[in-house]
């Protein structure tokens, strides 16, 4: 049995594939990162596995149950399957505690309350609960609209963006909360993000959305370090594109890709101020502070080559990179 599913998904506007065949499945508890560039169809996708929108061709499936068209429903959707917008959609004047509790307006007080200091405390929310949501921070209303959208259990959450405008402090508290939540909750989440820092970092398996196809599916260190192609390993971090025979002696680590070129990220290159065996010269061209390391740019023979190392060596200077 499958918890949550996506069959050859596909949809067309204006005689176009906006999405086009796309098929994965989650478990419980599995936070999935959908990565992919703008407009190449995340937000489409995200709206028909909340059944909000419907198909063209195929189909989504929870717990095996396929969904109600969203055409044939007065209001569509599912009642197990959330889904939070970019813009959160809160209701400016009433407070963190007021916005969570109009979606369970419908149930009896006790619950209600309890239900209500759940989700404030799952969500890091107790501190600003009686605060109106206007007066929030970016992170406080995207943590509200998720409490809100989970106030009456789902099955599966799905974010749109959910890190777009929150800066690092925030990030880290909305990465922690998900986490927390499909771990003790069971919910099956997927996000989706144009940062590859977000994707590599939360999800438990990932999928690259390249105009309307999903062009990698596997974990985030599978398609990190083989990537399917040079656009995933470019979309994934900074990488070398390499000739084939650029490292012809080194053993180490990189992808070769379907072009024959190499995939090297600049992590894996190691920087040698004097000649090593199989170390190919390079000269240094520019080097740029980047907190944890320095990131040079080298010029070796015809090759512009990317290395992050943690010491200064001054421009033009010969050095030795070999792989690690
Ligand atoms: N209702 C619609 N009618 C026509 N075209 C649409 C419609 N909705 C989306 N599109 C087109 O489908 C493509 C994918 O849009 P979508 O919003 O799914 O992309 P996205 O990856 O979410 O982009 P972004 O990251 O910028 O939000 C775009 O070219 C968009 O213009």
């Amino acid at each position: 049995m499958s918890f949550f599913q996506l069959h050859s998904v596909s949809k067309i506007y204006h005689s176009q594939w906006v999405v086009k065949d796309i098929s994965f499945a989650l478990s419980q508890g599995e936070i999935f990162g959908l990565l992919g560039e703008s407009g190449s169809g995340k937000s489409t996708l995200l709206r028909m596995a909340a059944g909000l929108l419907d198909a063209d061709e195929g189909y989504v499936s929870l717990q095996d149950q396929p969904l109600r068209p969203a055409s044939d429903q007065l209001i569509p959707g599912h009642p197990d399957i959330k889904i939070v917008h970019q813009d959160y959609n809160l209701s400016a004047t009433l407070s963190v505690r007021e916005n969570i509790n109009y979606a369970l307006r419908y149930y009896e007080k006790a619950y209600r309350d309890e239900r209500v200091d759940e989700l404030l405390q799952l969500c890091q929310l107790e501190a600003v609960a009686e605060h109106p949501a206007k007066s929030l921070s970016g992170g406080e209303k995207q943590r509200t609209a998720i409490a809100r959208a989970l106030a009456e259990e789902a099955k599966v959450l799905l974010l749109d963006e959910p890190f777009a405008h929150l800066d690092l402090p925030n990030r880290h508290r909305l990465t922690d909360t998900l986490r927390e939540l499909a771990e003790h909750t069971g919910i099956a989440c997927i996000f989706v993000t144009h940062d590859p820092n977000d994707a590599l970092s939360l999800s438990t398996r990932m999928g690259i959305l390249h105009h309307g196809k999903l062009i990698q599916l596997g974990t985030p260190e599978t398609i990190y370090h083989f990537p399917a192609n040079a656009y995933a390993a470019e979309l994934t971090g900074e990488v070398n594109l390499l000739n084939a025979d650029f490292f012809r002696n080194s053993v180490g680590s990189y992808a070769t890709l379907p072009d024959g070129r190499l995939a090297v990220r600049p992590e894996k290159c190691i920087l040698s101020p004097s000649p090593t065996i199989y170390g190919i010269e390079a000269v240094v061209k520019r080097v740029v502070f980047a907190g944890s390391h320095y990131t040079f740019y080298l010029q070796a023979g015809t090759q512009l080559l990317k290395v992050y190392h943690h010491e200064v060596l001054p421009l033009d200077k010969s050095v030795f990179v070999d792989l690690r």
